[in-house]
């Protein structure tokens, strides 16, 4: 679920910048338009300044050219003038010249057609010579005249050419002078407007320049921006490339998620299924643990011979263990040597006794728990179990019992916090409760706390056994049990330094209380498992036994005798429903009143030496046992 959500956040995520790169991108998009629009409406701008920039200057050429050709007019008009007159002058002069060459001439010829005239007319006709002379000075006299007339009408006509040659200048000049005036006025104004034109032109360069300055860091700008749009286009095609990617792992693992989820719906009704099959096959493994713990007993006695050591001041006594394999004949055999009695030698003795197994003095701890282990699951399962170590003093019971981390009390306690664990996944749910007392001179002590005052009272109450004002903690894993186990043991050890050598007269009992539920199939159990290491055994010569030795001794006897009595009692009950089991008769045979009988579960180690100096202790200690074993429950009806 984890996993969907991640990717559902990284969706939304991607999703989201996505349409923040998009509307940043429109942004942008929309101000490079505007820049192309401000653009192209500058370019628009700078041809029309162009084009009125060329129109101009092309007035400006035509009125160059204009008044150039009037000015050329007037250079013409000018040159025309004063040639026109310099050739009238000329004219003049020479038809001046020409008159009067031809009137000399003429004048000349004259005179010489008159001489001659003269001559002939005075060689021959002398009279009319003088006519002809008269007639003659009178032609004379008329081109005389007509040369004035002709003179003062060529002066008449050379002045009022001059007078008109001079008005027509004059009017020329005059007309020249306005026209310059008008073309340099016009001039001027065109200069003026050239000027201003050009003013507007420098203006509008300037702003040219200015406008292409902007518009080069518009295009810097817009380069920027169109690389950026490039850029974040890229970015966005990326992305999109990255969120198609992400898109198809997310389809992907969410395709992955929907088969694992699918996978997970049938494995959890497969699990379900196997759970109801697990429960139902629980509550059948607790019926036939407790059918098989049934067949083997409810009463069992284990036989353990501990080694012999280095303490061991006696040699080793014939003793024969069955064979590993042979789980049908568990038989001990002792031999006892020929002993002379009075003189005479008595007969080898071999005594076999049966028990339900049988430990020779290589078996570990370990080896023996796996058969402990299962009343342990019987005690899981809601029975009552006491486990005793019987024997001698230096049997090996303790050793048995509560060697550190290796006897069956530190084991039974780890095999109840592993197996509840496992029982966990079932449905059921565990409660752990421990006492710790020990029973010396049939008196009660706590070891979980040290004092003598207090006074224990045993309760009886539907079948649950209390013990009043002793301590009783909840025990929480194996660790803490050890650790509590470890403290009882130190007042025990205390307890034994003033009571000389306590620990071996008193017994003491570990109570173990198993609370279990099961939310799933409603069932309930109870089951309390009594782990107890027995004081020692052997009997003591009665007359050699004196003061607090002898009360110990007899405290031991009478409450080891009980609980045989009472053994042996619930053993005949077969027989006889109604016998009378004489739990009151010791400490402790009415504290284990619950965890004895019925349908609980008893076992019984009998610890014995191999030192052939405790022969006689380890055949009672087995004649002891074999009683309890012949025992079998009778179970309730019902
Ligand atoms: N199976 C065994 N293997 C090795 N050593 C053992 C074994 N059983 C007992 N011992 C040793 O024998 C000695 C006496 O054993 P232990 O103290 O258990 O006897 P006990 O019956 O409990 O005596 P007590 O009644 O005084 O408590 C101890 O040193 C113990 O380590």
């Amino acid at each position: 679920m984890s996993v969907t959500r991640r990717l559902t956040q990284i969706e939304h995520e991607q999703e989201s910048r996505l349409r923040n790169v998009i509307s940043e991108t429109a942004v942008r998009r929309a101000e490079l338009n505007a820049l192309r629009q401000r653009d192209m409406d500058m370019k628009t701008y700078i041809a029309d300044l162009e084009f009125q920039r060329v129109v101009l200057e092309d007035k400006y050429h035509k009125l160059q050219r204009s008044l150039c050709e009037k000015q050329r007019e007037v250079d013409e008009l000018q040159t025309g003038g004063e040639d026109a007159i310099r050739e009238l002058v000329l004219e003049y002069d020479f038809q001046v010249k020409q008159m009067k060459i031809n009137g000399d001439n003429h004048q000349h010829q004259m005179q010489h057609d008159i001489q001659t005239q003269i001559e002939h007319i005075l060689q021959e006709k002398v009279g009319r010579f003088q006519q002809e002379r008269t007639q003659a000075q009178e032609a004379l006299l008329e081109v005389e005249t007509e040369l004035r007339e002709l003179d003062t009408k060529y002066r008449s006509e050379v002045l009022k050419l001059n007078e008109e040659q001079g008005e027509r200048l004059e009017g020329t000049k005059q007309h020249v002078g306005a026209k310059r005036a008008l073309i340099e006025t016009e001039i001027r104004e065109v200069g003026a407007e050239m000027e201003k034109i050009r003013a507007e032109i420098a203006a509008e360069e300037k702003m040219l320049e200015e406008q292409q300055q902007v518009n080069r860091s518009v295009g810097v700008s817009l380069m920027e921006a169109i690389q950026k749009d490039r850029e974040q286009s890229q970015e966005t095609q990326a992305l999109a490339e990255e969120l198609r990617l992400q898109e198809l792992a997310l389809s992907e693992k969410r395709q992955k998620i929907e088969t694992m989820l699918e996978y997970v719906a049938h494995t959890q009704m497969d699990t379900a299924r196997i759970h109801e099959r697990l429960t139902a096959e629980e509550t059948n493994r607790r019926r036939l643990h407790n059918r098989l713990q049934e067949l083997k007993g409810n009463i069992r006695v284990f036989c353990r011979a501990r080694p012999l050591l280095s303490q061991d001041t006696s040699e080793v006594s014939d003793m024969a263990f069955p064979d590993d394999f042979d789980d049908c004949n568990q038989e001990i055999i002792l031999r006892d040597a020929p002993q002379s009695v009075l003189g005479a030698t008595a007969a080898a003795r071999e005594l076999s006794f049966r028990f339900d197994q049988v430990f020779d003095p290589l078996t570990t701890n370990a080896e023996i728990f796996e058969e402990i282990s299962q009343l342990v699951q019987s005690a899981l399962d809601g029975y009552n179990v006491c486990v005793f170590a019987y024997g001698q003093t230096g049997s090996g019971k303790t050793y048995t019992m509560s060697a550190r981390g290796d006897g069956m009390i530190p084991r039974a306690t780890q095999q109840l916090f592993a197996s509840s664990d496992v029982l966990r996944a079932k449905g059921w749910e565990y409660a752990f409760r421990g006492l710790f007392l020990e029973i010396y001179n049939e008196a009660i002590h706590d070891l979980l706390i040290q004092t003598d005052k207090a006074k224990y009272e045993i309760r009886h109450d539907q079948g649950k056994t209390e013990v009043t004002g002793l301590s009783s903690v909840a025990l929480t894993s194996a660790t803490m049990v050890n650790e509590i186990f470890e403290r009882a043991n130190k007042n025990r050890s205390v307890a034994a330094t003033k009571a000389n050598e306590r620990s071996s007269r008193s017994h003491s009992v570990f109570v173990i209380t198993i609370h279990g539920s099961n939310s799933k199939t409603g069932e309930r159990c109870e089951g309390t498992l009594n782990l107890i290491d027995l004081a020692g055994s052997e009997r003591l010569n009665q007359s050699q036994a004196t003061g607090d030795r002898l009360k110990e001794t007899q405290a031991i006897n009478k409450s080891l005798s009980c609980l045989g009595d009472v053994i042996a009692a619930l053993g005949s009950r077969a027989e006889n429903p109604n016998r009378h089991i004489p739990y009151r008769n010791s400490k402790l045979t009415y504290l284990l009143q619950n965890s004895l009988g019925g349908e609980s579960k008893t076992l019984m180690f009998v610890n014995i030496s191999p030192a052939k100096a405790h022969f006689n202790e380890t055949i009672n200690s087995l004649r002891f046992a074999t009683k309890v074993n012949s025992t079998r429950l009778a179970r309730k009806k019902g």
